[in-house]
């Protein structure tokens, strides 16, 4: 039985990055993966995804200038473009299993399984190891509905051989309002099916309401309401029906009805791991049996969004422990971005809890599209909403707009960070860009007050 100072089931951000830090602190590490090297995110996730989306966006872009002159007439070659996108992402695990070799990383190729608190099995080998991390993400959830075989989730769509003509997006979550984006920027046509009365729950819903409404202007056709019951095959296609008894021509069913933890089949039981709806409990140090197991990142039953950045941040915490670092996690603000056309992005108190709370919480909206249309390159509806404390304390921000994501970042930073109009004004910022000019209407509402910051 081979010995590992640490083990890590999974090899996604949430644990890759403690498997570097750790072997590059002198410990012995394997990762064991079952896939592909990386993860979803790499593989079948936000890489693939926003390298898909490139000249949906540069197409949406051209669109702010229809009045202006300009008119885009781009073609893409779909089939050529996944040629391309297979090209660049398909080499990624590659390229991170040279990493592991150069580094002296081992790598177990299989499903990992606990045998206790320090024993692996993987196929017929037993690995014992002092730390087990835990990072096996989360998959999609599959609807147990008649033609569910005909369904396909992200990352079926994210290799589409040949772009369809019109998309059946079941569920109006991130990943339907992303896909329907990027196809709709492309010629397809959309039908996107919700059974709530909302989509894109945890952004600001006024910015959500304007992205259905751009997306609607576009062409795209939202059921609210209906639950999805069958999809069978027609002549040229398939018909989607829901309960209600709407019926929707299509030529592709994507179902994104949501993303559920991978606990099952992994020996939790053998080590005294308890998990929830959500993933696995973990105590604040994320512990999962309160000693040597951690896990780590989607997998986690957690408030945080799960994400890239968060996973990553987990795992560079989770290295820190095993070097002998013992304070409790503390998360700073963690931004979200929604990569619809317009793009949507949320940090810290979202404009809901502030609208709840108007002895804690102050708003304003800032429609940076409109103030200088021409620096965002005329995306006029694109606006900031604020939100303060008493103190005049950035504490979240939810921003509409192509440059929503970049935005976001530098909200994100003055949230965290606590600056004050004071400190944006003493800065000498590039201009003209696509920051610069949010910061400057900043600088008057970040006054602080006598009263105490938060
Ligand atoms: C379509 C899509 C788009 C996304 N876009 C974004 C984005 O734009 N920005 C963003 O921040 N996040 C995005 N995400 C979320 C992001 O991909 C995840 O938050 C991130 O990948 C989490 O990392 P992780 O390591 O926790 O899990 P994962 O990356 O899922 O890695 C878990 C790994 O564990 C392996 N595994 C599972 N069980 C076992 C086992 N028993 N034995 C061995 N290996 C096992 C899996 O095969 C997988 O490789 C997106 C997700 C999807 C699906
Ligand atoms: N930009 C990003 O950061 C990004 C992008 C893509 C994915 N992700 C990851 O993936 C997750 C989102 O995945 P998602 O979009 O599949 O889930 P989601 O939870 O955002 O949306 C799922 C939607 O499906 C609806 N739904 C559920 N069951 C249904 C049914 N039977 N019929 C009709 N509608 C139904 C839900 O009401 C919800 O609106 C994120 O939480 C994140 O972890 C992140």
């Amino acid at each position: 039985m081979i010995q590992y100072d640490v083990a890590f089931i999974g090899s996604g951000h949430a644990n890759w990055h403690a498997a570097v830090a750790l072997k590059q602190a002198g410990k012995s590490v394997v990762i064991i993966e079952k896939d592909l090297l990386g993860g979803t995110c790499t593989n079948y996730g936000c890489d693939a995804k926003i390298l898909l989306d490139g000249p949906a966006e540069l197409i949406t872009r051209m669109n702010h200038y229809a009045n202006a002159g300009v008119t885009a007439t781009t073609t893409v070659d779909w089939p050529a473009f996944m040629a391309y996108k297979h090209q660049v992402i398909d080499a990624l695990p590659n390229q991170m299993a040279q990493a592991f070799d150069q580094l002296g990383i081992d790598v177990i190729q299989g499903s990992g399984i606990l045998m206790g608190d320090h024993l692996i099995q993987v196929g017929k080998q037993v690995i014992s190891a002092t730390n087990i991390v835990i990072g096996t993400g989360q998959r999609s959830k599959r609807l147990a509905i008649v033609g569910k075989e005909f369904m396909h989730d992200s990352r079926e769509f994210l290799n589409l051989p040949e772009l369809p003509s019109h998309v059946t997006f079941i569920g109006a979550g991130i990943i339907t309002l992303e896909f329907a984006s990027l196809v709709m920027a492309l010629g397809s046509q959309v039908t996107i099916i919700e059974h709530g009365d909302q989509a894109a729950r945890g952004f600001d819903a006024q910015h959500v309401g304007k992205l259905i409404t751009q997306m609607e202007a576009n062409g795209a056709t939202f059921h609210f309401g209906e639950t999805a019951l069958a999809v069978d095959v027609t002549t040229d296609g398939y018909q989607v029906t829901t309960t209600s008894g709407l019926s929707v021509a299509t030529q592709y069913v994507v179902d994104a009805t949501g993303r559920e933890p991978n606990v099952t089949n992994l020996g939790l039981e053998n080590a005294g791991i308890h998990t929830n709806q959500f993933g696995i409990e973990v105590d604040d140090h994320l512990r999962a049996n309160g000693a040597n197991i951690y896990a780590s990142g989607d997998v986690i039953a957690k408030l945080q969004p799960k994400l890239t950045p968060t996973a990553t941040f987990e795992s560079n915490y989770i290295a820190g422990q095993i070097l002998g670092a013992t304070a409790p996690i503390d998360y700073p603000a963690i931004p979200s971005v929604l990569f619809a056309l317009p793009r949507l992005a949320q940090v810290g108190v979202t404009t809901a809890t502030a609208a709840a709370d108007p002895q804690r919480y102050h708003t304003q909206t800032i429609p940076f599209g409109q103030l200088f249309a021409f620096e965002y390159q005329n995306d006029t509806t694109a606006e900031v909403t604020a939100v303060m404390n008493t103190a005049n304390q950035l504490v979240g921000a939810a921003v509409y707009g192509m440059d929503a994501p970049d935005i976001i970042n530098v909200l994100t930073l003055i949230t965290d960070q606590h600056l004050t109009g004071s400190d944006l004004q003493r800065l000498i910022l590039a201009f003209p860009t696509a920051t610069q000019g949010i910061i400057d209407t900043l600088v008057p509402l970040l006054q602080p007050t006598a009263t105490t910051a938060e």
